[in-house]
């Protein structure tokens, strides 16, 4: 019986073909399920054909329907795998699979395709243009080097003559997929051997002395980042049944090895730049820990309920129900809340942030204090809460960690008497903040039965803007051991002001930490303009224990540069972000992908008008909208976090918004605190820039954001 793969080009189209192709494309794979090779060869329906003048002397097509065609690879050294690559209208199918060539990379032994055709006839051009050229973007390395990463005669050739980044992205859609990625890791700057380590080996498979390393079957399962293997008639329904996701199947070998690792020995970490794919890597983790041991209970979390109804919709297309019936997918203030209802028999509502500056507001004027509800807020939350300061005597003592005023044992005998003040009128209000709540879940989860309120391995995603109280609940939800907690988040798009020393919270995941690089997301356009937001500046990384930067992400989709005007008043940007959406949706853009975003709401009512009286539908993303409802969504750029759509239009990005002059410590009163606020606003915005998958217009009326990267501010206008 022959052995069926679909190559990620098959994906790529699949989901886009009508239902009658479908129906073909399932009768037609089923004959593979059904027939030996032989038959297969000889079946009229099937009509399995070679192609002529293919430059690769395994393609041959099938019957779909009258009209359309599959592309196959046929295995013609024994082995019994083939691959379906494609399917394509009758008269296109044949050019395509002539002028393609799948071969073996030397180094990571999977199995690469190349538009042959093309790159032999552009080759010799650019040779002519490189001839002239100052500099290669290669020079520095070896053949010798170069051919050890797995770069071929034809690549290395090519490769020799590319002159810069731009060039080698232009001419990389040709080339076979891990070479590309070699040479792009080495155009980044990196090392070879942290190429080598990197792209290579994490792909290389462990070798075997079978001698049968190169058959076409073998490649073929050592290439699980672009081809699925199925075993079965069932798994081939499953995977044609579902709507396809790329991101179920395919892990980039980086994703994978975090992924499935058999097993941490302890708390683990993964920290990625925007779009990494951070979140499908730990649903991928959640359903290895779920295919070890399928008794075991998981907590999944993320940091709002609409994220959180997102993650448990995509798990579900992850792993079956049964096993779903095994994980909670939640906020942690939302276990927080369960845990202080079932273990204390009551939980009151947390009040809102609103309703807690209102307090500290008549606390600050009833006490005449010198220090703004804001700060004393803050310093409740930051400093009290997050250090768990429960007298006077300790708050006299604590190490106000972050804070840059010091505070002498005068002020903070004056503070600690509003922390008592605070104190007493929740009490009487029989009332709580969401932290305090979560401070009392972690005190009762301490004591209390893990078996019935705990998990056996607890999973957080978008990890960087959880408080300590948040994680003492997490540490104690689970008892401490092997993989006991999976972490991944990005400290650039920290929103909130939490600082957190993990290892002090007893989550300690040194040894066990790992980085994604590739962003799936992004154009490099966007991904380029909005890491000029975030300035290089250095960032704490997710452990409060050493730095993080963005150096070294990448992105392999390309597209236009995104769009950063300024207009002479509001009227007239309100009118600009109109024009821009109807265009999007004239281009075929579905509304729900496009996404408006602005610091206030008050500017998004404006849009959302003027959108109404161009008869544009739209949504408040704060209404968490369905997936299918109709319309442009409009958000706070506080509710972009974690979104992501086709098109993103950040409206009203301008000096007095961006940083907000209300949310910032002023500089005389804490100069550390001013800096922190200030780069929480730098993050809001890179967050919401970074949510746009292939369109981004940044717009402002009067002054712009001191965050535009400078040529923005120089210019004004940038090119489309
Ligand atoms: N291996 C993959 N193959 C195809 N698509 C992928 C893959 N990994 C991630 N993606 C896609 O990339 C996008 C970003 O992924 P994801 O949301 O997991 O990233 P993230 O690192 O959590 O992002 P952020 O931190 O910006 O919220 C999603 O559309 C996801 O489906």
């Amino acid at each position: 019986m022959p052995r069926l793969a679909f190559a990620n080009t098959f994906w790529e189209t699949w989901d886009r073909l009508e239902k009658p192709i479908k129906a073909g494309v399932r009768k037609a794979m089923e004959k593979f399920q059904e027939l030996s090779v032989a038959e297969l060869h000889a079946d009229k329906g099937l009509h399995l054909e070679s192609v002529n003048n293919a430059r690769d002397s395994r393609m041959r097509t099938i019957r779909v329907t009258d009209f359309w065609r599959g592309v196959v690879l046929a295995p013609d050294d024994g082995s019994d795998m083939f691959l379906l690559l494609n399917v394509v209208r009758h008269d296109d199918a044949y050019n395509w699979a002539a002028k393609r060539l799948y071969t073996v990379n030397t180094a990571t032994r999977g199995l690469e395709v190349r538009n042959v055709l093309a790159i032999e006839q552009l080759t010799p051009s650019l040779e002519e243009v490189a001839a002239q050229a100052p500099t290669l973007l290669f020079a520095q390395h070896s053949d010798t080097v170069l051919r050890d990463l797995g770069i071929d005669d034809q690549v290395l050739r090519a490769a020799r003559a590319i002159t810069d980044k731009a060039q080698l992205a232009a001419f990389g859609g040709l080339l076979p997929e891990d070479q590309y990625e070699v040479l792009q890791f080495l155009a980044e700057g990196f090392t070879p051997e942290e190429v080598y380590r990197d792209v290579v080996a994490v792909r290389r498979p462990v070798e075997t002395s079978s001698g049968t390393e190169d058959s076409l079957a073998m490649a073929i399962a050592n290439t699980t980042s672009r081809i699925t293997l199925v075993t079965g008639p069932d798994e081939l329904a499953e995977i044609l049944d579902k709507p396809f996701a790329a991101w179920r199947v395919f892990l980039h070998p980086s994703q994978r090895r975090v992924a499935y690792r058999p097993s941490y020995n302890g708390p683990a970490q993964v920290s990625g730049g925007p779009g990494t794919g951070k979140t499908v890597v730990a649903l991928h983790r959640v359903k290895h820990l779920l295919s070890r041991d399928p008794a075991s209970r998981v907590l999944l979390t993320t940091f709002t309920t609409a994220l959180a109804r997102t993650l448990r919709e995509n798990l579900a297309l992850l792993i079956d129900d049964e096993q779903l019936s095994n994980v909670d997918v939640t906020t942690v203030n939302a276990y927080a809340h369960r845990v202080v209802r079932e273990l204390s028999g009551r939980a009151p509502a947390p009040i809102t942030d609103a309703d807690e500056l209102q307090i500290w507001r008549r606390i600050r004027r009833h006490l005449d204090l010198p220090w703004t509800e804001q700060f004393l807020a803050q310093e409740h939350r930051h400093v009290v809460i997050a250090h768990q300061v429960e007298s006077r005597e300790d708050y006299l003592r604590v190490e106000r960690r972050g804070r840059g005023a010091a505070l002498g044992p005068r002020q903070r005998q004056r503070l600690w008497e509003a922390v008592e003040a605070f104190r007493l009128e929740l009490q009487g209000a029989r009332a709580t903040t969401q932290l305090l709540m979560c401070a009392q879940a972690a005190d009762l989860l301490a004591t209390a039965n893990l078996g019935e309120h705990g998990y056996h391995h607890v999973v957080v995603d978008e990890a960087q803007d959880l408080h300590p109280a948040q994680w003492r609940v997490l540490r104690a939800a689970v008892p401490a051991g092997a993989d006991d907690l999976f972490i991944t988040g990005d400290p650039h798009q920290r929103i909130y002001d939490s600082r957190v020393s993990l290892r002090e919270l007893g989550i300690s995941v040194a040894g066990r930490s790992s980085r994604l690089r590739l962003n799936y997301r992004n154009t490099a356009e966007i991904l380029a303009w909005s890491t000029g937001v975030m300035d290089g500046s250095p960032v704490e990384d997710l452990g409060g224990e050493g730095n993080d930067s963005l150096v070294g992400y990448r992105s392999l989709l390309h597209g236009k540069r995104p769009h950063i005007e300024g207009h002479p008043s509001e009227q007239a940007e309100v009118a600009a972000v109109v024009d821009r959406v109807r265009t999007w949706l004239d281009q075929g853009v579905e509304a729900s992908e496009i996404a408006i975003c602005a610091r206030f709401n008050l500017m998004l009512d404006k849009v959302n008008k003027e959108l109404a009286a161009a008869g544009i539908p739209a949504v408040l993303v704060k209404n968490q909208p369905n997936a299918d409802d109709e319309g442009v969504r409009l958000a706070s750029m506080h509710a972009m976090k974690g979104l992501e759509f086709r098109c993103v239009a950040v409206v009203g990005a301008t000096a007095k918004a961006v940083p907000f002059g209300k949310e910032v410590t002023p500089l005389e009163v804490d100069p550390r605190l001013h800096d922190a606020d200030l780069f929480k606003q730098r993050c809001l915005l890179f967050v919401a820039c970074t949510r746009a998958r292939e369109a981004l217009a940044v717009t402002w009326n009067g002054t712009p954001s001191p965050f535009l990267p400078p040529t923005t501010n120089r210019t004004r206008q940038g090119a489309e």
